[in-house]
């Protein structure tokens, strides 16, 4: 799979409570799409759909061009980072990153060179020992995100990871999340309510309303 895949909602529907979801459209690879709309609207559960948390009723989503609907969550080329709740409680922070070089932990020195760098870029070189609950929910965000940065999947999922950080530190995590984008090419949805931080990561933008796709651009 190519470092830019494209994603493809083919009338991928699904059904939660008494809510019909039904997403259709594509999102181009390489691009940086921001996922905008109401509270409610479906950002989530069209992120779900594309990562493999919840599989579409009918209808097919598909990623470079291959079918994902029976692969889960750890097959697909897809890393996400949520709003929160990203990190295991009980693994410190070196070995929380360490995880998005290798989900059994068999980390050799070029892992752990790797994770260093990733926390460093992100600005918690020296938190290596700290459990999750000793950082603020700024300080656990970046963590996610040198864990997505070790990852390095094609398509990065982000549901509003920089919710917790104040602006500037937010505004240093989008030139982050460009600086990945440019080195790797790869394609990255961003969840955001942010106006400004839509503006400064996004090249293209979705509106979610009433359960579906309502606008692009
Ligand atoms: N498992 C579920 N069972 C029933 N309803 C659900 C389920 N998951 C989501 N929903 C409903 O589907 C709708 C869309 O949820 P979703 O989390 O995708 O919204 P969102 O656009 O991400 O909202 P927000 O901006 O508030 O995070 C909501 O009304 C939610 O209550």
């Amino acid at each position: 799979m190519t470092q830019s895949p494209s994603i493809v909602l083919d009338a991928a529907a699904l059904a939660l409570g008494d809510k019909n979801f039904v997403f259709g459209g594509e999102i181009a690879g390489g691009s940086v799409t921001a996922v905008t709309g109401r509270s409610g609207s479906g950002k989530t559960t069209l992120l779900n759909l594309i990562a493999g948390f919840e599989k579409p009723d009918s209808g097919q989503v598909l990623i470079g061009g291959a079918v994902m609907n029976d692969l889960h969550v750890a097959q697909r080329p897809v890393t996400v980072v949520f709003q929160e709740n990203n990190l295991f409680a009980h693994l410190d922070i070196f070995t929380n990153t360490g995880l998005g070089v290798d989900a059994s932990l068999r980390l050799d020195r070029d892992g752990r060179r790797r994770i260093g760098e990733a926390l460093t870029r992100v600005g918690l070189k020296g938190f290596e020992n700290r459990m999750p609950a000793s950082l603020s929910g700024g300080e656990r965000q970046r963590a996610a995100f040198a864990r997505a940065l070790v990852r390095n999947r094609p398509v990065l999922l982000l549901d509003e990871p920089f919710a917790a950080l104040d602006p500037e530190m937010r505004g240093e995590m989008g030139t982050l999340l460009l600086e990945l984008h440019a080195e790797t090419g790869n394609t990255v949805m961003i969840v955001s309510h942010e106006p400004d931080e839509v503006a400064q990561i996004a090249d293209h933008r979705l509106v979610i309303e009433n359960q579906a796709i309502s606008a692009r651009y």
